[in-house]
């Protein structure tokens, strides 16, 4: 399976991203820079975390306009599997590929710490290997970390089953809990901590690796016929 790996001016979790992939998971992984117009030759999309564009007005909203975004919300409507992690979430809440928006964190402080997060919906392509209700520590590191929706929309993420992950302890204020939230379709999921710094029980944590495996055994059983 290859993945993009997708590079903002201000990324700053992309070499991550990018080691998780390759070196952890030993999938393929290729940095694309945000003014790229094709990403037809991937299989899944990869936004990492970071400061894009010094985070000014609010975190994502300049990313959003890259060329790159046209592309990305091309190869969600196709059904290819998209992850935002950390600010790759909040540039997929400004780009309208969730809904929502971020906040600043409850009482305004970067948080950079180990996190407990429940899997709450453990169907998805991204947390098939985990079971429903299974508590990983996977780290945060942001200060615009407090999702927020309108009544309508959460009770419609509700419904849908699109919470996926919720923290044990609230960090940043965020409505429910909520930690990482999933499309209707299933095939776009933005999440504030973040896997790929959670690959290797040296780094504290082994706990994200999973995610990373789910994309990959799900791709396989949906494109890859053995005779
Ligand atoms: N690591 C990240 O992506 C966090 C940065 C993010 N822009 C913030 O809210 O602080």
């Amino acid at each position: 399976m290859k993945f993009a790996v997708i590079v903002f001016p201000g990324s700053n979790c992309d070499v991550d991203m990018y080691h998780a992939i390759k070196d952890e998971l030993g999938e393929e992984a290729e940095y694309v820079w945000h003014d790229e117009n094709d990403l037809s030759g991937f299989d899944g999309i990869l936004l990492p975390g970071g400061f894009s564009y010094g985070d000014y007005l609010r975190s994502g909203s300049i990313a959003h306009f890259s060329n790159v975004m046209a592309e990305v919300k091309k190869a969600a409507e196709q059904g290819k599997p998209v992850l935002g992690v950390c600010n790759g979430f909040q540039i997929l809440l400004e780009a309208g590929l969730l809904p929502g928006a971020m906040k600043r964190n409850e009482g305004l402080k970067f948080k950079c710490e180990p996190a407990s997060l429940k899997v709450v919906n453990a169907k998805t392509l991204f947390t098939s290997g985990y079971t429903e209700n299974q508590v990983i520590s996977v780290p945060i590191a942001h200060g615009e970390g407090n999702y927020f929706c309108d009544e309508l929309t959460l009770k419609r993420l509700n419904d849908n089953s699109q919470i996926v992950f919720t923290y044990s302890e609230n960090p940043n204020g965020s409505l429910e809990d909520i930690a990482g939230i999933v499309n209707e379709r299933g095939n776009v999921l933005g999440m504030m901590p973040h896997p790929e710094r959670a690959v290797d029980s040296m780094l504290g944590s082994s706990d994200g690796i999973k995610l990373f495996q789910s994309i990959v055994k799900n791709w396989r059983e949906a494109h890859v016929t053995t005779s």
